[in-house]
């Protein structure tokens, strides 16, 4: 944002002291502050940017001063949840726009923003229908600006898409470590030492912030459910396929399933962030197109 020069002043706050001081050496932002009313008092706009199970809390301590025809925002994984928790406590005339960028890597804090990191990316916004346009148009512009790719939908149904998309796909990662560092006969340097295979990305994925991740899972229960279910039923036709040997559904599905990681590269929807040292110090991102034909047939691109 402060790139693009979207803001005139970028007021920061967090939780913890020595959050505060890293966002400050880092030049993120112009004034900070450890008490998160004087950080959003005047403010045009508010992104909210904590776990989601802080929203209530958060939204507690600032909303008396949140001043009329501020947007409300917010980067939060789970939409639904939002909208119950902070929607009650959103003052007359603040116009609350939820919204969820679709990008982001397993680092967290302060150190691991980068300028590229919404770029040929989307993001995701819920906002009520009775929510004033102009302000809905704004935070689109803003993410635009961002390089982002903008969507509006229905909250319900955004949780859905990233239960499937996101959420799901966290879990089995998280799993799957988990299962691997129980097992007793390969010992853990094993598992270190021969990690290069499909097990090492999932073990990227592990990684992601542990709280972020408990909030998500206790927020958008009903439709990670859901989407667990299905899977769980196809793992057990793939089992079967494996038990009784049958080679053609085998086939049948990973054929199906290259198709669409091609039509995400082709869709320019695959980046190298994942694959960056330090975000931060990430070199700026080339443009997509041209980043896709130089790594497009690489699978770790
Ligand atoms: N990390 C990712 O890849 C993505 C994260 N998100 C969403 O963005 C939000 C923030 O995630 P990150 O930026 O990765 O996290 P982060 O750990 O970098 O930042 C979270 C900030 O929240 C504050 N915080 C934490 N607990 C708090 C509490 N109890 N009360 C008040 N403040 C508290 C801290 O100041 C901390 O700096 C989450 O809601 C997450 O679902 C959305 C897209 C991608
Ligand atoms: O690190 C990754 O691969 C991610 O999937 C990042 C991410 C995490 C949470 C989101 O809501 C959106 C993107």
């Amino acid at each position: 944002a402060r790139r693009q020069g979207l803001a005139d002043v970028i007021s920061i706050t967090t939780r913890k002291a020595e959050t505060l001081e890293e966002a400050r050496a880092l030049n993120l932002g112009d004034v900070y502050s450890l008490d998160p009313a004087e950080a959003v008092a005047g403010a045009d706009l508010v992104i909210l940017c904590t776990p989601v199970g802080a929203y209530e809390s958060v939204m507690k301590a600032i909303a008396p001063a949140l001043k009329p025809g501020t947007i409300l925002s917010d980067v939060g994984s789970v939409k639904r949840h939002v909208h119950q928790v902070v929607g009650p406590f959103v003052p007359e005339g603040v116009h609350f726009i939820p919204g969820h960028p679709m990008a982001g890597t397993e680092h967290s804090g302060p150190s691991a923003g980068f300028a590229e990191l919404f770029s040929g990316r989307w993001s995701i916004l819920t906002p009520e229908p009775q929510v004033d346009r102009a302000a809905v148009e704004r935070v689109v512009a803003f993410w635009e600006a961002m390089g982002s790719d903008v969507e509006l939908m229905d909250a319900a149904h955004h949780d859905l898409v990233v239960a499937i998309t996101s959420h799901v796909p966290h879990l089995i990662a998280y799993n799957i470590v988990g299962t691997a560092d129980e097992l007793e006969s390969v010992t853990k340097s094993e598992v270190i030492k021969f990690s290069a295979g499909g097990f090492r990305d999932f073990t990227r994925i592990a990684a992601s912030d542990p709280v972020m991740w408990r909030d998500v899972f206790l927020t958008n229960r009903d439709a990670v459910l859901e989407m667990l279910g299905r899977f769980l039923e196809d793992l057990s036709m793939l089992q079967r396929a494996v038990r009784v040997g049958d080679g053609p559904a085998l086939e049948e599905l990973f054929t199906r399933t290259r198709a669409i990681r091609r039509s995400i590269i082709d869709a320019g929807q695959e980046t190298a962030a994942p694959d960056f040292g330090r975000p931060h110090e990430a070199p700026p991102a080339p443009e997509l197109p041209r980043f896709v034909k130089e790594h497009g047939g690489g699978e770790d691109a």
